[in-house]
């Protein structure tokens, strides 16, 4: 430290601890990839609370452990380490047996390829009863919860159409709807506008949205369209397999009551203290390995290495 402190400021009181109203909790978790003799550590220590109900964005450049992350939140993928929780399951000690269950009743999950996420000969009907009919779900459900979702999602017309007389849109709400079958309390989707044109994909990102909203689900989208990350409330980046920062908008009243968004960037420090620098800043200032720490009465300053003041 440069110079000592004139007083040091009371933390406060809110505790960035996952509460009951989290659904998803992961704390530095890790995730590497072993291939022959190769290693890639796709999560390095990431930390990541999302509320029930919530509904956020995962921005990051390409290869930086969005997918992964995204895997070990269905259920698909295992940590190699941290700590990761989805509502009451622990995603790093589920039995085999356990992860189908988690597969099936808590999140759904929507796949970057629309079509992998359909089956070519079924029509939408049929492919959203699948995920009922393998959860046993009783008949009254079967019978009608597909017709509803197809409804909800806008598709409901196409509900005797196999995938091929689908449009992309279409396709992408069809499979929102087979996520959504058996109830799920998470609903995870990997660039569910990825192949779409700008229109579509708003209009299916509408539809996250209007299910985020009327079935209370907690949605988590990866996505690369800032059209898209630019309407959630939270977008969370991930940088080299952690996070590095998270951006929350809010709407504001002016004065000659207009609403505007105000979007305000927060970096995310970790349990640790740990805060990624972004690379401009690091550049802007020549900051290297070691920099100057001081701790003010209202902020903590990062000075490089032999600036004034020493
Ligand atoms: N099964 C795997 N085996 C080996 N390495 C993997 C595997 N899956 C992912 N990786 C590596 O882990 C890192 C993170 O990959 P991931 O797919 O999660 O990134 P991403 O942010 O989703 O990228 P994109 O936006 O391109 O989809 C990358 O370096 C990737 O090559």
């Amino acid at each position: 430290m440069s110079k000592p402190p004139l007083s040091v400021p009371q933390p406060s009181p809110r505790t960035p601890e996952p509460g009951p109203e989290t659904m998803i909790a992961c704390e530095s978790l890790v995730r590497i990839y072993q291939t022959g003799s190769v290693e890639v550590q796709a999560l390095q220590g990431l930390d990541l609370v999302v509320e029930r109900g919530e509904m956020i964005a995962v921005v990051g450049a390409s290869g930086s452990g969005k997918s992964t992350l995204l895997s070990i939140l269905a259920g698909i993928d295992a940590p190699t380490a941290g700590r990761a929780r989805v509502d009451r399951w622990n995603l790093l000690s589920m039995s085999r047996s356990d992860r189908v269950r988690y597969r099936r009743h808590t999140v759904g999950f929507v796949r970057q390829q629309t079509a992998s996420n359909l089956v070519p000969y079924l029509t939408a009907r049929q492919m959203v009863d699948l995920p009922l009919t393998a959860a046993r779900a009783p008949a009254g459900d079967r019978r009608t919860r597909p017709g509803e979702l197809l409804e909800v999602l806008g598709v409901g017309h196409c509900a005797d159409r196999r995938p091929a007389q689908l449009s992309g849109g279409e396709q992408m709400r069809v499979a929102i709807a087979v996520a959504l079958a058996n109830r799920p309390r998470v609903l995870l989707a990997d660039e569910p506008t990825g192949e779409l044109d700008a229109d579509t994909s708003a209009q299916v990102f509408q539809a996250l949205r209007d299910v985020n909203r009327q079935f209370a689900v907690t949605v988590v989208v990866v996505t690369h369209d800032p059209e898209v990350s630019g309407q959630v409330e939270r977008t969370v980046a991930i940088r080299d397999g952690r996070t590095s920062s998270e951006v929350l908008r809010r709407t504001a009243t002016a004065e000659d009551g207009g609403t505007h968004v105000i979007a305000e960037e927060y970096a995310v420090m970790d349990r640790a203290g740990r805060v990624q620098i972004p690379r401009d800043y690091r550049e802007a200032l020549a900051l290297t390995r070691r920099v100057r720490l001081a701790l003010e009465a209202d902020r903590v300053e990062i000075r490089p290495n032999g600036g004034v003041d020493a």
